[in-house]
């Protein structure tokens, strides 16, 4: 007994002392690996952001606290109180990191976020990380990819958003006369949001197969369902990748059986579509009416993967973004009885109670856009973006973002994420005109204030900018004017029934309001 009780004790003291030795070296290897870091860094002629965690002590804080306040729908909240309380000399910038060699930036700097984008294009990509946890459902798509497999799925994809394609109204026409005719009678209540939401994916399987999903009638096919589950399934794929290897133990099933439903979907289009004879195929991508997206990309590959690829990135692109936006749109229009009318007078003048909006009508009418964007500032679709050093292209290089007034460059190492926060960035008050009788306060919805004032290039990134600027922008708003008008031909006043004041941004790669929004539509008195 006391012969084991010894043994046991001078075991526990090896493993004591081997393990203290062993956490030793692997602080001395994480110190040497952070100041050769530091060296590189001075060596890039920059400095490091303001540091907010540094080791996994608190980088395991912020990372519950990052939990915290998503499970709360207040990650926007999160962002400006961290920015917020940074130095004068560190306001728009700050870095943190778990181990010295996981270091991520986060920037609200104009001047960073066109360097990122635009001037040193190159130097930053979506990157290897990206692409292993996006690829089972998004492939070797125009979204998780860079350099030239990127480049040929732009080259591939842009033709099809050409204004010619986009100014042929009847697609939205079909569906979102079909979304009205969901909207129950006056004054009882909807989740228009819910309407929304079903209404984009079928305008964009329309759009991209040529037969809509139909999930405004049928909103729990399979198809749906799936669509509706996946990204859910893939953040908290992505979230649990933090605790790699351990995130293999729990089930991917349900991912996979989505991306399987959605391809049972999809599959079938495109085996017809490459059935068709080419010379066929040639003359059908030439006709108006029955031309599709599909058509398109299968004149330029008969992969049926590099389809399949592009076709789903393209939903998703074109589902979530547009319908989120919506949403914002009417829940601010709720509140503001005035801008309703001002709208609708807009919406008479330009097509009139019965008329058919067309393209060039949608272009000229101010107000309408004004309103859109306006929901855009203050509720970027995509709220947050991360882009990491490529290490797929050849001049791939260490860099810096460039040095702002009172603030020093930052040196960026290859491997480090930068996440560039169009929320943040257009909350940034020092990057507005004061407040006037024509510019409300920054924080309010005003599509009034578009009439006198334009942002500064890089200010305001709805749409990202640079070479990846989003190829379905103008599709987008062509899609949420058309909406609009639609609905304000038939509704004049629009009634919040909820609590209004209680709103939340639910942000999961799209921003959308985390209550629904639930209204009810009051039908205008005929003239
Ligand atoms: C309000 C609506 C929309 C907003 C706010 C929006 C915004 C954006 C943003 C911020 C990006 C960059 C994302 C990133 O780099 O990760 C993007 C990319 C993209 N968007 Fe949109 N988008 C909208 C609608 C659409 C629509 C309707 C389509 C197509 C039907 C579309 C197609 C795409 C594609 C294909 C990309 C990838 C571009 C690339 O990486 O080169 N978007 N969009």
């Amino acid at each position: 007994m006391i012969l084991s009780i010894n043994l046991g004790g001078g075991t526990t003291g090896a493993f004591l002392t081997y393990g203290l030795l062993a956490l030793t070296l692997y602080t001395i290897y994480q110190l040497a690996i952070a100041a050769k870091r530091n060296v590189a860094i001075r060596k890039l002629g920059g400095q490091r952001a303001y540091l907010i965690s540094s080791n996994p002590i608190t980088g395991t804080r912020l990372a519950l606290r990052s939990l915290k306040h998503a499970s709360q729908n207040k990650v926007a909240e999160m962002y400006d109180e961290t920015f917020n309380s940074l130095p004068p000399e560190s306001r728009h910038a700050y870095e943190h990191q778990f181990l010295p060699g996981s270091r991520t930036i986060e920037t609200r700097e104009p001047l960073h976020i066109k360097a990122i984008l635009a001037g040193d294009f190159h130097s930053f990509g979506k990157g290897p990380g990206f692409h292993r946890i996006w690829s089972p459902f998004l492939g070797d798509s125009i979204f998780t990819t860079d350099g030239k497999l990127w480049h040929n799925s732009r080259s591939l994809i842009r033709p099809m958003f050409m204004t010619e394609r986009i100014s042929d109204l009847i697609i939205f026409e079909r569906q979102i006369e079909k979304m009205i005719s969901h909207i129950p009678p006056s004054g009882q209540t909807i989740d228009i949001m819910d309407l929304f939401f079903r209404m984009t994916l079928d305008v964009t399987t329309d759009f991209l197969l040529g037969e809509s999903a139909n999930s405004l009638d049928n909103p729990n096919s399979e198809f749906t369902f799936a669509f509706n589950d996946v990204l859910r399934q893939q953040i908290r794929l992505a979230v649990l990748r933090i605790f790699r290897p351990f995130d293999r133990l729990v089930s991917h099933a349900e991912y996979y059986r989505d991306i399987r439903k959605i391809e049972e979907f999809i599959m079938p289009y495109i085996q017809r579509t490459l059935a068709i004879p080419s010379a066929e195929l040639e003359k059908l991508t030439k006709s108006d009416t029955e031309s599709t997206f599909l058509h398109n990309l299968a004149r330029f590959t008969q992969d049926p993967k590099v389809i399949r690829d592009q076709l789903i990135a393209v939903l998703l692109a074109g589902r979530d973004t547009t319908a989120a936006t919506l949403s914002w749109t009417f829940y601010y229009l709720a509140a503001y009885p005035d801008k309703v009318d001002r709208l609708r007078a807009e919406v008479l003048e330009f097509v009139g109670e019965h008329g058919t909006p067309t393209y060039e009508i949608l272009k000229n009418m101010k107000y309408l856009r004004y309103t859109i964007q306006e929901t855009l500032r203050l509720n970027p679709a995509v709220p947050l973006n991360v882009l990491t050093i490529s290490i797929m292209k050849e001049a791939l290089a260490d860099t810096v973002l460039p040095s702002t007034p009172g603030s020093p460059s930052i040196g960026v190492l290859k491997g480090d994420t930068v996440c560039y926060n169009p929320m943040s960035l257009h909350g940034r008050r020092d990057l507005y005109p004061p407040v006037s009788e024509k510019f409300a306060d920054p924080s309010l919805f005003s599509p009034e204030r578009w009439y006198s004032w334009q942002p500064r290039p890089w200010e305001y990134i709805p749409f990202n900018g640079g070479p990846r600027i989003c190829p379905g922008q103008n599709f987008a708003m062509t899609e949420m004017a058309y909406c609009i008008v639609r609905m304000l031909q038939k509704y004049g006043r629009i009634e919040y029934r909820g609590d209004w004041h209680a709103q939340q941004d639910k942000m999961a790669v799209i921003s959308r309001p985390a209550l629904g929004v639930p209204v009810a539509f009051y039908e205008a008195q005929k003239n």
